[in-house]
């Protein structure tokens, strides 16, 4: 399958400051990526970086052969990378269905068929932005990043902050979304457990560097691993918040 995205020794951090050291990976088209590593080990900057929104200190980024590495992030995004930052970032005072056509793109994906994949925005269509729930909210924003028909969508912890049934129903969606679907994803996420089955690739992050690359479902059987690299948020059982691992 044709590569979508490589990311050939890519450094990069915020100014001056260096996050990321040579980082190494491709995306095949229709696959899944998993970015995995604990608090502050550089996977949001990984995500920033793809989308532009760091400074590139060195390497190359290219998507479908074109690099792109020293375009504006709005250019990336017209390019066909869309991102659901951590912050959801939807239209507060728009309804479910406005945010929907506000930035629909001619594509495979219509508002009809994320109504589809989300049956629950169907129900809310319209609610205004401000009345949603977190995980309604988080269904939205990768909504409206599925509208704008993007060739790879990148999910910035898609599962924090979340109640456990929600982010039941979440995962349901996005295993979906990857596996019947085909969209290529990137998805950063701290529950390694809990995404490695919907993802092909995993890579796990350590102070900006790659320290793990391979299956999803090998790493998600190798305990040493996932213990050395991840630690409890490698073994955070099912359906559990880190605020509830933390008051045990
Ligand atoms: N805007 C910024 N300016 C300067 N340094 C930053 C900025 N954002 C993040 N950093 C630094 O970059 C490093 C990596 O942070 P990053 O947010 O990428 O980690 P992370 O793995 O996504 O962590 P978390 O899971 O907590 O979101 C941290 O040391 C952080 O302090």
């Amino acid at each position: 399958m044709a590569e979508l995205l490589v990311l050939e020794r890519v450094s990069a951090g915020y100014g001056e400051a260096c996050v990321l050291a040579e980082v190494s990976f491709g995306l095949e088209e229709g696959r899944s990526l998993a970015v995995l590593g604990r608090n502050g080990t550089g996977k949001t900057t990984l995500v920033e970086t793809i989308m532009g929104l760091t400074t590139l200190h060195g390497g190359r980024i290219v998507l479908r052969g074109r690099e792109i590495g020293r375009l504006r992030s709005d250019r990336r995004a017209a390019e066909g990378i869309g991102w659901v930052p951590q912050e959801r970032s939807i239209f507060a005072s728009l309804t479910v269905e406005e945010n929907l056509t506000a930035v629909a793109r001619p594509g495979p994906w219509t508002v009809e068929r994320v109504y589809a994949a989300f049956p629950r925005l169907r129900e809310r269509r319209r609610t205004p932005g401000t009345r949603l729930s977190g995980g309604e909210q988080q269904m939205l924003a990768i909504g409206r990043a599925l509208v704008l028909n993007p060739k790879l969508l990148l999910l910035d912890e898609p599962l924090e902050g979340l109640a456990p049934i929600v982010v039941e129903e979440l995962l349901a969606v996005l295993a979906r979304l990857i596996r019947e679907e085909g969209v290529s994803t990137i998805l950063v996420e701290q529950h390694a457990r809990k995404i490695l089955p919907l993802t092909d690739q995993a890579l796990i992050l350590e102070r900006g560097t790659v320290v793990h690359s391979g299956a999803s479902a090998e790493l998600l059987r190798d305990e040493r691993t996932l213990e050395a690299f991840l630690g409890a948020t490698g073994r955070r059982a099912a359906g559990r918040g880190a605020s509830e691992v933390h008051a045990r």
